[in-house]
């Protein structure tokens, strides 16, 4: 039985794939996986019992990666699950700061049951005069699973799209539009576009990249839409350059202390992914990961650990171990079957950065004597019999 802890709502269209070998729990210091949105993992203690957590979603900043896998805690996210979403909210976006729509709306929404509205807004509504999207210059950073629908759908609705990401995948490569203008530098993004929408991961190398010296470069007036993290953007800055016109309007997924309720902000509750669809999809993906890794021992996109990937066991045992990335492990592992005379008939070894993982199937049942022993090599983080 594998217990399973949800640390924020989960779409029941993913929970209902667990079978009857699965309990939900509570209890996250009594769990063998997580699922987890946006709570934060970070200062929380890591059990023994814990093999996996699947992020909901594609940010995994609220999860401690490194302090995971060199405990043996494979994390999993759900790459592209909500991206469609997230594209939907971003075109809205766009349209809304273009068009002062929520300057609009408050200000009606202000007038209360006057019953000479309808007049007045037809005297006054010329202050929210605004601008269409055609023809002007978007700015799209970051070309993974969001960033390309973006840009692709805002070229459908004849922006002129400029694209930066110098770490590109070829599949991603391959899903933008020819009609997307390639953006070799960052300079070039800030220097040309009206608006830019920033589709990157929180990193060390990311955060504050929107800051007093980038808005120096930019035009007068520019939109910015963060729907990645708030810690793109240094904030001070950010109020700074709105203050002076420098950013005519920001709109962010990510409301904080400081930029709620500036004028020009439009704070939106980190609704990007909130669709029943993104969550459906979300959830669907990372039960099946998750579920996969438990049962199998596969690994498919995970975070801090190769992909790795040996199908069903069809032999008598198979056991699968998280290790360090270093030399002569295989042979250690193999070693310790081959004192016993057992059979490897297969076998799978992948690394990602520090850290390695190995799938053994063995023609003799895999024992928690052999768990041990193998636990005992120097650099294994964990262990774990599948079958
Ligand atoms: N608001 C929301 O609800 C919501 C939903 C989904 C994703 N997100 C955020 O958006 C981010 C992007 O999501 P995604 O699904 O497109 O992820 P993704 O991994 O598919 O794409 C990220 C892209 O950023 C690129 N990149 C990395 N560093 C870069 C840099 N310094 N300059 C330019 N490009 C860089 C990568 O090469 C990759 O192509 C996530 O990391 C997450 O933080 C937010
Ligand atoms: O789970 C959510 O609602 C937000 C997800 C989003 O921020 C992500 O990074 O995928």
């Amino acid at each position: 039985m594998f217990k399973i802890n949800c640390m924020n709502a989960i779409a029941n269209v993913g929970l209902d794939l667990f079978t009857d070998n699965y309990e939900l729990v509570d209890n996250f210091n009594d769990t063998n996986a997580v699922i987890v949105r946006s709570s934060s993992v970070h200062d929380l203690e890591l059990p023994p019992s814990l093999v996996a957590i699947a992020r909901a979603g594609a940010g995994v900043n609220n999860i401690p990666l490194d302090k995971c896998a060199e405990s043996g805690v494979v994390v999993f996210n759900t790459p592209g699950a909500n991206a469609n979403g997230v594209k939907e909210m971003v075109i809205a976006s766009l349209i809304i700061a273009a068009r002062n729509i929520v300057g609009g709306v408050n200000w009606v929404n202000s007038c209360g049951p006057d019953p000479e509205v309808a007049k007045l807004v037809e005297k006054k509504k010329s202050k929210f005069v605004g601008k269409e999207i055609k023809g002007r210059k978007l700015g799209v950073i970051g070309l993974g699973a969001v960033g390309v629908l973006v840009a692709n759908a805002a070229n459908k609705l004849d922006m002129e799209v400029y694209g930066y990401d110098p770490f590109i995948s070829v599949d991603a490569a391959w899903n933008l539009s020819k009609y997307i203008k390639h953006s070799k530098s960052l300079d070039e993004i800030f220097r040309e576009c009206d608006f830019i929408t920033v589709h990157v991961p929180s990193t060390d190398e990311t955060k504050g990249m929107f800051n007093n010296e980038t808005f120096e470069i930019m035009k007068d007036g520019v939109v910015i839409l963060n729907f990645s993290r708030d810690t793109l953007v240094r904030d001070e800055d950010m109020i700074e350059a709105l203050g002076s016109g420098k950013v005519g309007s920001y709109v962010t997924d990510f409301p904080n202390p400081m930029v709620c309720g500036v004028e020009g902000v439009i704070t939106i509750p980190h609704l990007g992914a909130s669709t029943s669809e993104s969550e459906d999809n979300c959830a669907v993906m990372a039960v099946r990961q998750l579920m996969d890794y438990l049962e199998n021992g596969n690994i498919r996109n995970s975070v801090n650990y190769p992909t790795c990937d040996m199908g069903v066991c069809m032999q008598i045992g198979r056991i699968a171990i998280n290790h360090k990335n270093i030399p002569n492990m295989l042979s250690q592992f193999t070693s310790t079957f081959a004192r016993e005379n057992i059979n490897i008939p297969d076998m799978i070894n992948k690394s990602k950065g520090q850290y390695g993982y190995t799938i053994l199937d063995i023609e003799a049942p895999a024992t928690p004597e052999f768990a041990q022993k193998l636990r005992e090599i120097d650099g294994v983080l964990k262990v774990r019999i599948i079958k």
